[in-house]
């Protein structure tokens, strides 16, 4: 089995729904196809949402009828067949409806979680029917009967796996399964989802549930690109990488995958292969347990929305158990760190999440003063990192003359360095590192020979 996610470009448009159509349809291999919302729609859900929970009804009126007109331009293209636009129609009309019933109740973090989800529903739904309009068979696969979370936030493997594997089999008939990317359930069995982005995720999950043979991500670009094609211009697709290095650059900032959603795969050891949903022929990039033997720095990621918090003490000095102090600060509070380090009398940690920040820095005076730093990005550059000929570091920070480095952490893993920056910087560091580290992007041009 294989599972192949499409992201909310892919099925951004019915034009666009209709080539993923054709690529699903290529051959006859059994297939778990999980979709995303269509491009915007959950933006206008997560749009919705806020102005419910700001009192502003009129405005979530205004965004959910635009949203309307878009579904009904959609099923006009979707669905040549009177028969089929009628049912496509009825199911917008549900949905709708559906959407607008929560403007009536008290607005809670659980009527907006239920909002976000109907984005992946429509689009599956919508998806599934135009199969049936061109005859394919397929089957709806219901994310909420099988994706669940923990009381933690984490996937409940075993549950996933237990559930997928009688629904497999219950339908053992079918080849082609259509569910939904990103929502799950909750330990409360409520509606909840996997966090922005969450389909990846949930293809990985889904594809190390049932050992699928390949997972596959259909994007709106030929693979993982060597840096940010947001922000440097000279990138190109990476023909192959391993789990830890696509691990490092989906956690560090790399937008094409979600954070987590490697681990599951690396877990199983399922290849993932990332594709162009508009360029099938393209070859992507796979991403396996490939063997570390190539000296390269493969590629360079930046995630933003860093928040650095340095604790000073000279109670620190020869002391022992004060780091643990520290760390228990931040975990009582449920905020990951992602990068540290220390000297004798202070350490300097990162984190991304700030709600509790004010909690934390309350706990953290009593051992010392604390500075927090804010507006950061953290870059990373991932490859084989450790075993890579001498001077690598060199020619790394030798690129950033003049860019003020706030904090570096080298040596935690073998495939990762990483270090601070003011996000105002970000760019011109991950340019400065395209034209430092891929020289062969950036051809000299040939001297003009000397006129006698
Ligand atoms: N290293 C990278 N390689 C490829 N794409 C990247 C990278 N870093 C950021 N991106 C951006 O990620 C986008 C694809 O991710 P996303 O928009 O989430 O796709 P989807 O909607 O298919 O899930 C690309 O269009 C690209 O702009
Ligand atoms: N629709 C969700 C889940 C998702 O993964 O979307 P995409 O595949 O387009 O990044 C979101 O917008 O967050």
């Amino acid at each position: 089995m294989i599972v192949s996610k499409f992201g909310g470009t892919s099925v951004g448009s019915a034009e666009n729904m209709k080539k993923v159509v054709d690529i699903i349809t290529q051959n006859k291999e059994p297939r778990i196809v999980v979709l995303s919302a269509m491009s915007g729609t959950t933006n206008t859900l997560v749009a919705i949402a806020q102005n419910l929970r700001e009192y502003h009804p009129q405005e979530a009126e205004f965004l959910t009828q635009q949203l309307y007109k878009k579904y009904i331009g959609v099923i006009g293209e979707l669905y040549e067949e009177d028969e089929f636009f009628e049912k496509g129609r009825i199911l917008i009309d549900y949905f709708f409806t559906h959407i607008r019933s929560f403007f009536e109740v008290p607005y809670s973090q659980s009527v907006e979680k239920i909002l976000l989800a109907q984005g992946e529903l429509i689009s599956t739904n919508l998806f599934q029917l135009y199969l049936e309009q061109i005859g394919v068979k397929s089957k709806l696969l219901p994310a909420l009967t099988f994706m669940r979370i923990d009381e933690k936030g984490e996937p409940d493997k075993s549950f996933i796996a237990q559930k997928l594997s009688k629904l497999l089999y219950q339908n053992k008939e079918t080849k082609l399964f259509i569910t939904q990317g990103f929502i799950c359930k909750n330990y409360s069995k409520e509606i909840d989802n996997l966090e922005r982005g969450g389909s990846d995720y949930s293809a990985s999950l889904i594809g190390a549930a049932i050992d699928a043979e390949q997972i596959q991500i259909y994007t709106d670009i030929d693979g993982m690109h060597n840096n940010d094609p947001r922000y440097v211009d000279r990138t190109f697709s990476l023909e192959k990488i391993s789990f830890d290095e696509a691990a490092e650059l989906a956690y560090f900032g790399a937008k094409i995958l979600h954070p987590q959603s490697i681990l599951p795969a690396k877990e199983k050891n399922i290849p993932v292969l990332v594709k162009n949903t508009f360029n099938p022929e393209a070859k992507g990039t796979l991403i396996c347990n490939c063997d570390y033997n190539d000296h390269h720095i493969k590629a360079i990621a930046a995630k933003d929305g860093i928040t650095a918090v340095k604790i000073k003490s000279y109670r620190m000095l020869m002391a022992y158990g004060f780091l643990k102090k520290i760390f228990d600060v931040f975990d009582k509070n449920r905020t990951p760190i992602d990068m540290i380090s220390t000297s004798e009398v202070a350490v300097s940690i990162t984190i991304d999440q700030t709600k509790r920040l004010d909690d934390i820095l309350t706990e953290l005076r009593s051992y010392g003063s604390v500075e927090v730093d804010t507006d950061l990005s953290i870059i990373c550059i991932a490859g084989n990192i450790a075993q890579n000929k001498k001077g690598i570091t060199g020619a790394i920070f030798s690129t950033l003359e003049n860019i003020p480095i706030r904090m570096i952490s080298y040596g935690g893993s073998n495939y990762n360095l990483s270090f601070l920056v003011k996000t105002t910087d970000k760019v011109a560091v991950l340019n400065l590192l395209n034209k430092g580290l891929f020289k062969q992007l950036y051809p000299k041009t040939p001297t003009l020979l000397k006129q006698e």
